[in-house]
C-alpha cells in the first residue's frame, strides 16, 4: 500500500490509463481510468460522492448539509459506530451522541492500493484507507468512551460496485461493546416511485411506532410517508435493492451486517432538520446495513469486521 502523499495528484504508470487520486484539504477524491469516482470526506470518512462512468451521481447529500466539522455530514455513507441510534441508558455508550462519534471525527488517510495490472489491462479498482484511533477523537468523545480502539474504512472502487468496509480492532485489554451501521443516503429520481425489495417476511422494528415490532409482508415496499424500520436477522448474501419500474438502482449485499435499515424523513422531519432541505425527502432513501440488533462484544487484542457491496445500475 502507497502512503498518501503529495502532490495532490498522482497519475500512477505511464502508457496504460490508471486511477488517479487527488488528496485535497478535506477530501480524497479516486477516478477509475473508464470514469467511475467517488470522493471521501475526512470528517467521518464520509463517502460524499460516488459517480458511475456516465457522471450520474449515486448518493444523496443535502442541500443544507453542513461540511465544516461542526455536524455530522447530512447525506453519502457515514459511519456509524460504536452506537446506532440514542445510546440507551446505562451503557458505556450512554454519553455518546446519537449514532456515535465515528461521523463526527476527522479520520486520516492512509493510503491506497489497486489491483495489479499484468500486460495490457489497466487497473481496474481502486481501494482508499481511512483510519481512525482512541487518540483521533476529541477529549470529549475519549472521555464518554474510554475504550483504545482502532477503525480502518476501507473505500473500494470498481467499475460496477463500491465496496466500503469497517475494521473495529480492539486495541486494549477491557471488552467493549459496538454496534456498527453504514448509513448509505442513495439518490433516487423520486422516491413515491421507488421500493425496497428482499424484506418480506422479515421482522422489523419500527421506529416510527415506539418501536413496535412487526413482520413485513410486502417484498416491494414502498415509501409512502416516514419510514425508519429496523430489519432484523437479514441473510448478508441476500442482495436488499432499491428498485423503480422493476429494475434496481442498487442492490447491497454484505458481510458481517445481519440489520438493514430503511429510513426517509418525509416532510414534517425533514422540516425539523436544520441541515435537510424541506423537499430533499423526495430524491433519496437510506437503505443501511448494519449489526445493531445485539451489541457485539469484542475482546481485547480482537477484531471485527462488516462490509457491504453496492452495485448499482449497469
Ligand atoms: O439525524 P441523524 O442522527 O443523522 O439520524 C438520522 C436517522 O438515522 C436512521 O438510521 C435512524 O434509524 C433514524 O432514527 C434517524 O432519524
Amino acid at each position: 500500500m502507497d502512503r498518501g502523499k503529495k502532490p495532490a495528484s498522482i497519475g500512477v504508470g505511464a502508457s496504460i490509463p490508471q486511477p488517479t487520486i487527488a488528496i485535497n484539504e478535506n477530501t480524497v477524491d479516486a477516478k477509475l481510468p473508464t470514469g467511475e469516482s467517488v470522493s471521501v470526506h475526512l470528517f467521518g470518512a464520509t463517502v460524499v460522492s460516488w459517480k458511475l462512468a456516465d457522471g450520474e451521481e449515486q448518493l444523496f447529500v443535502s442541500s443544507k448539509a453542513i461540511l465544516n466539522g461542526s455536524k455530522a455530514i447530512r447525506g453519502g455513507i457515514p459511519v456509524v459506530f460504536p452506537v446506532f441510534g440514542p445510546p440507551p441508558p446505562n451503557h458505556a455508550t450512554s454519553s455518546l451522541p446519537q449514532h456515535g462519534f465515528a461521523r463526527s471525527s476527522t479520520w486520516e488517510f492512509l493510503g491506497k492500493s489497486s489491483s495489479e495490472s499484468l500486460g495490457k489491462k489497466a487497473d481496474t479498482t481502486i481501494k482508499l484507507d481511512f483510519g481512525l484511533s482512541s487518540s483521533m477523537i476529541s477529549e470529549d468523545f475519549r472521555r464518554a468512551w474510554p475504550y483504545e480502539f482502532g477503525l480502518v474504512y476501507s473505500v473500494t472502487l470498481s467499475p460496477d460496485r463500491l465496496e466500503t468496509s469497517l475494521q473495529v480492532q480492539n486495541k486494549g485489554s477491557q471488552p467493549f461493546d459496538f454496534h456498527v451501521l453504514l448509513h448509505n443516503y442513495f439518490k433516487v429520481p423520486d422516491v413515491s416511485k421507488i421500493s425496497v425489495t428482499n424484506l418480506q417476511n422479515k421482522t422489523y422494528t419500527d421506529k416510527t411506532e415506539k418501536g413496535q415490532q412487526k413482520q413485513e409482508t410486502s417484498n416491494a415496499i414502498a415509501i409512502t410517508g416516514s419510514t425508519d424500520r429496523v430489519y432484523l436477522d437479514i441473510d448478508p448474501t441476500v442482495p436488499v435493492s432499491v428498485v423503480e419500474n422493476g429494475k434496481p438502482l442498487f442492490s447491497i449485499t454484505r458481510e458481517g451486517l445481519n440489520t438493514v435499515t430503511v429510513w426517509n424523513p418525509w416532510v414534517e422531519n425533514a422540516k425539523n432538520m436544520i441541515d435537510f432541505g424541506d423537499e430533499d425527502y423526495k430524491g433519496m432513501v437510506c437503505v443501511e446495513p448494519g449489526a445493531v440488533k445485539n451489541w457485539q462484544v469484542l475482546e481485547g487484542g480482537d477484531a471485527w469486521e462488516g462490509t457491504q457491496t453496492i452495485k448499482p445500475r449497469l
